[in-house]
């Protein structure tokens, strides 16, 4: 199978979604929460990736803001008590010193999970040993200790992460409110904080299901954008996209690059005999053969009506000229059931190989035209290899 046959990450999601896997739990299900599992690796891996990419943008404003919102945390230090503010103060500066180092991509080779858990983890475990410094810090800082999972849960859509981030402040904090308060106050400020750590999971996954939703939806959007709708390969837009891409590795790194464009012979007859539908069955019998023939790394697509184009990267002459002849071979031995009977077409192939003089994709594209009209003139169900420029 290969890249423009399989199906998008989003519709083997759908897919997996209609089969009803064993992925779905039904409690989940009932309560209408089943995006809540994961979706299937490459589209979460994808999914993830966008939401890193989106958090590595933000990260160089987010971060110094929330250093700069815990030394704003000295201005509560001092009404507690002024004397002590001075070293919580230098802790502060301490943990935002160390932090910082993690605010900007370039700084650390990190990737930006691991560098949200550094910011992270020194911020806020320098926020637990000030309250602790603090009398009463304890009590009266929960809330604004609390409130940091909330920071942590917008941070990541996975849930290892989210633990891990939390695993070295919440041991310091059940350690630190153990050591310093009556038990009492100590088991009400662990209920209280149990409560908010379970509120941000929650808001984690709620997060996450919208993202899921959100991502599945734009692949579909994506993928509708790029292909022909009756026949499922590239589009003439998409595929010029990515012949342009080509060409420009090819003029580049000087590699080999063909192209071979497809037009069914006698097609209007097809249509004329058959009727519409019957043709537009031998057009997605054609796409679905050329996928099946063609390499991960080629590319087909629609250009319109019965005219179709292979984007051959890597590919010298007579690899071309091969493939062309094995995708004329195979067409020409397909049969489309029609109430009439079996169908049989056949195609003309016009072969053009990337050259010094193709300056640009309509010129090896023209190339390709030239040879095919040829194939057309001589006979058709033949390749024609255009004149090397
Ligand atoms: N069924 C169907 N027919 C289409 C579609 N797009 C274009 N066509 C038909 O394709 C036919 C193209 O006919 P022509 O351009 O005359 O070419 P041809 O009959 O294949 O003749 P040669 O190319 O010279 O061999 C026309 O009858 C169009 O109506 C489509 O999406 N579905």
């Amino acid at each position: 199978m290969n890249a423009t046959q399989r199906p998008p990450a989003a519709h083997h999601a759908a897919h997996a979604a209609s089969a009803g896997t064993p992925l779905r739990p039904p409690a989940l299900q009932r309560l209408g929460l089943q995006r809540l599992r994961a979706l299937p690796q490459p589209a979460e891996r994808a999914m993830h990736a966008q939401h890193d990419a989106e958090l590595e943008q933000m990260l160089p404003v987010l971060g110094p803001l929330f250093g700069l919102g815990m030394l704003l945390f000295t201005v509560w230090d001092m009404l507690l008590d002024p004397h002590l503010a001075r070293y919580t103060l230098a802790l502060r500066a301490l943990a935002v010193l160390a932090g910082s180092a993690a605010y900007f991509p370039n700084a650390l080779r990190w990737s930006v999970e691991w560098r949200c858990t550094h910011i992270y983890v020194t911020h806020v475990c320098a926020l637990i040993l000030c309250a602790f410094i603090l009398p009463q810090g304890l009590v009266y800082g929960l809330a604004g200790i609390a409130a940091c999972d909330f920071a942590a849960a917008l941070c990541t859509l996975r849930l290892p992460v989210f633990a891990r981030m939390l695993a070295a402040p919440t041991v310091l904090y059940v350690v630190l409110s153990a050591w310093r308060l009556p038990w009492l106050l100590c088991v009400s400020g662990l209920m209280q904080y149990a409560f908010t750590v379970a509120l941000a999971t929650v808001m984690l996954l709620v997060m996450r299901m919208f993202q899921q939703k959100s991502f599945l939806l734009e692949q579909q959007l994506l993928h509708l954008s790029q292909h022909d709708s009756l026949t499922g390969a590239c589009n003439r837009r998409y595929l010029e996209e990515v012949a342009e891409r080509e060409l420009a590795l090819a003029q580049r790194h000087g590699r080999k690059l063909a192209v071979a464009m497809l037009d069914i012979d006698h097609f209007k007859q097809v249509n004329d005999q058959y009727g519409h539908e019957t043709g537009d069955r031998v057009l997605q019998a054609l796409v679905r053969t050329c996928q099946g023939e063609l390499r991960e790394i080629d590319h087909f697509g629609r250009l319109g009506g019965e005219e179709f184009v292979c984007v051959l990267p890597e590919t010298d002459r007579d690899d071309a000229l091969r493939c062309a002849e094995r995708l004329r071979h195979s067409l020409s031995m397909l049969a489309i059931a029609t109430p009439f009977g079996p169908l049989h077409f056949t195609v003309s192939v016009g072969v053009a190989v990337y050259g010094p003089g193709h300056a640009n994709w309509p010129a090896l594209l023209h190339d390709a035209d030239l040879a095919l009209y040829r194939a057309k003139h001589d006979g058709r169900n033949r390749v024609v290899l255009a004149s090397l420029r």
